[in-house]
């Protein structure tokens, strides 16, 4: 049997180890059929802080990075809420994305026929809908410096974040997204608020200039980002790329994740450089978080996650075909009305996070006959 390729597999806390593995039982079914991943598991997370006393040991962060592709789950629990900053479940994640060099997340928003009716607006609004939201992902406020919270001499405490950008940092996320318009509908959207942030002025003229120097066949339309938040529920379907920092990418595709039912099915993909031999490092994650409030009762949505695998497939190890197999697999189950709690509608097939997984099992076997 012929060996695609490792994988490192970093399931985390609540939902995340939950859908993680529907995962492993997709990749299971691959390996009978021949193509076969050599999947290793470590601890991420509130996981990891359980045993040894940090969210990402060292250890994990180098196996990270030879692997170079990795498939993660979520982080983070009340019961690390109060843990110091540098000892957060997040901090692990963010670790990951910063020493892998992930700086381009691509999170694709996309509303399956079936789920037009979840969404909470109306089914014409969005149906058909296809928006690639593109987040840098290793700079601005999430890793700025000076950040912290000090005591002041009056008693008072002060807290500080810093939103920092370099025209290197804009300028390689913004070529990834005019690459992706190309292959779309040729069309980006940047976001930012040049009109009250430094790193917003910047970040425009960036795009700006690249997009005259290199991609004059794209239109480009800035938009200013609270504007976009309100666009994105007007009419979700003027956008094809939206390319923006890290902070407004967070909140902004959270609330795209709305458009298609549920944030349970947002997958993303955060992509490195490609090096001379066009592999690049990446990590596979859904958008959601832990979600605490309904992990260990087996309903979380795994479609996110699984459809996070997905673009691994795609995007590390060139298997565009099993992926559009299993896109179609969860399409078809959907079709079939199969629906976990947070997308169910009238006369649907309630199922739990492994109820879904046998489904689309089923329907990846009757594909593949
Ligand atoms: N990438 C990551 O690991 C992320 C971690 N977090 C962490 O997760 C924890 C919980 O954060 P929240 O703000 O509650 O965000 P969340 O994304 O975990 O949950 C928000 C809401 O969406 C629901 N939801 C999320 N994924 C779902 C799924 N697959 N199926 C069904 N329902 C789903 C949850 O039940 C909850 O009501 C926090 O510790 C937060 O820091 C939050 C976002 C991303
Ligand atoms: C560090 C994460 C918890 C931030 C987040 O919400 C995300 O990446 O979507
Ligand atoms: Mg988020």
């Amino acid at each position: 049997m012929a060996q695609v390729g490792r994988i490192l597999f970093l399931p985390g806390d609540g939902i995340g180890a939950e859908v993680m593995t529907e995962v492993r039982r997709v990749i299971g079914w691959l390996a009978r059929r021949g193509i076969e991943f050599a999947v290793e598991e470590d601890l991420v997370g509130g996981a990891a802080y359980d045993v040894h006393g940090v969210p990402l040991t060292d250890a994990t962060m180098a196996k990270a990075n030879e692997i170079g592709t990795v498939m993660f789950g979520a982080v983070g629990g009340p019961k690390y809420d109060d843990l110091p900053f540098a000892l957060k479940p997040e901090r692990g994640l963010l670790r990951l994305r910063k020493e892998m060099d992930l700086f381009a997340n691509l999170r694709p928003a996309i509303v399956f026929p079936a789920l037009a009716g979840a969404s909470s607006l109306k089914p014409e609004l969005v149906e058909g809908l296809d928006v690639m939201i593109l987040r840098e992902l290793t700079g601005g406020v999430y890793f700025g410096e000076p950040r912290g919270i000090t005591e002041l001499a009056d008693g008072q405490k002060r807290a500080v974040d810093t939103q920092v950008y370099t025209t290197s940092e804009i300028e390689r996320v913004a070529r990834v997204g005019f690459e992706l318009a190309r292959k779309r509908r040729n069309k980006v959207h940047s976001v930012e608020k040049a009109n009250v942030m430094h790193t917003g002025v910047l970040w425009r003229q960036t795009v700006q200039a690249l997009r005259d120097r290199d991609y004059p066949d794209v239109e480009l339309e800035h938009m200013y980002a609270d504007n976009c938040a309100m666009q994105l529920v007007r009419r979700p379907k003027q956008f094809d790329v939206i390319v923006t920092d890290n902070l407004f990418g967070d909140l902004l595709s959270d609330c795209a994740a709305m458009l298609t039912g549920s944030l349970g099915m947002l997958p993303s993909a955060s992509l490195g450089a490609a090096d001379a031999n066009g592999r690049r490092k990446a990590m596979y994650e859904p958008v959601h978080g832990s979600a605490p409030d309904i992990a260990g009762q087996g309903i979380a949505n795994p479609i996110a996650c699984l459809m996070s695998f997905a673009m691994l497939l795609r995007y590390s190890f060139d298997l565009g075909a099993e992926a559009d197999r299993l896109e179609k697999a969860i399409s078809n189950v959907l079709d079939q009305g199969y629906r976990t709690a947070d997308i169910a509608q009238d006369g649907c097939t309630r199922v739990s996070t492994s109820g879904m997984g046998d489904a689309i099992l089923k329907e990846l076997d009757r594909l593949a006959a």
